[in-house]
């Protein structure tokens, strides 16, 4: 089967993004995997789909698979692009949208500046929505995103960390370093993504505090490893260094790709997020049967 497809990035995550406004192309997980493949297909951290609305007050559906084949809930750089998307290819000429996805309904909208900026709906703290299982711990503070003491491993010696856990609509576990250049992401990235204690995986962030107003921020992203930008990671990481005290709302997030801006006025609030989405090229390419 020959599809098309467009290229894109915001902040350097990169996507393939697929229309099935006109009917589902039906890609199985290999073939999700067989795009993301940046040696024998095209090359994403995520593929996004395009889909029409979902019932009254949605305008679109929008699907999100890592480059690991795996639908997951929630893309917040991707939300940009999916936007950009949609008005550069005529599905839509509005400068505000609804959107529905797994995690519900977000809404991107243009900014005066070229920049998209996404409600994407307030943060979750119940361990049971990230998920998160917590039983038999003590969270380290007073804050709903504890934090939490972990242990990497079950030897002696296995590295300890303290988390930050909470859900974007996906989940995310974020702990504080002094350096990112120099912070174990490759080490310690894969063991907290596959801890027991979240049953679907998580997002590892590793956030330094410069102020109050400015952060850098890595993350390993479930499914897909580290990429040079995480829209939701930046919105768990700041609402983290808020409820523990570091952080003031707005904050600037760098990232290895770019900056992306941060806004949140506390719980039960939405957090905006500000940031790039650049198409990249098109093309058409064959899907392996
Ligand atoms: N790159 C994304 C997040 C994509 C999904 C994530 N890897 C997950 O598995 O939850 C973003 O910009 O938010």
């Amino acid at each position: 089967m020959r599809i098309r497809f467009t290229k894109m990035h915001g902040a350097g995550n990169d996507f393939v993004v697929l229309d099935e406004t006109r009917g589902r192309l039906g890609l199985r997980e290999d073939q999700y995997r067989f795009l993301a493949d940046r040696h024998f297909g095209v090359g994403a951290d995520q593929i996004l789909t395009v889909r029409p609305s979902t019932g009254p007050g949605v305008d679109f559906e929008y699907v999100i698979h890592n480059a690991d084949g795996g639908e997951v809930e929630q893309c917040g750089n991707g939300a940009r692009c999916f936007f950009q998307y949609v008005r550069e290819h005529g599905l839509t000429d509005r400068s505000e949208l609804r959107v529905h996805t797994a995690a519900g309904v977000i809404a991107p909208s243009m900014g005066a500046d070229g920049r998209v900026t996404v409600d994407m709906g307030p943060p979750r703290f119940d361990a049971a929505q990230v998920p998160f299982d917590a039983a038999g711990l003590s969270p380290q503070g007073a804050s709903p995103v504890g934090p939490w003491k972990l242990a990497l491993g079950t030897e002696a010696d296995s590295p300890t960390v303290e988390l930050a856990v909470l859900s974007m609509g996906n989940p995310h576990a974020v702990q504080r370093v002094d350096d990112v250049d120099t912070a174990p992401v490759a080490a310690q990235g894969p063991l907290i993504e596959h801890h027991p204690r979240f049953p679907n995986r998580v997002n590892a962030g590793f956030l330094q505090v410069l102020d109050r107003h400015r952060v850098k921020l890595r993350v390993h992203e479930r499914g897909a490893g580290e990429t040079l930008a995480c829209g939701t990671g930046a919105c768990a990481a700041v609402v983290g260094g808020i409820q523990q005290g570091w952080l003031d709302s707005p904050v600037d997030v760098q990232t290895r790709g770019g900056v992306l801006s941060i806004a949140w006025d506390g719980v039960g609030q939405s957090v905006r997020m500000t940031g790039p989405a650049q198409t990249v090229f098109e093309g058409e390419i064959e899907i392996p049967e």
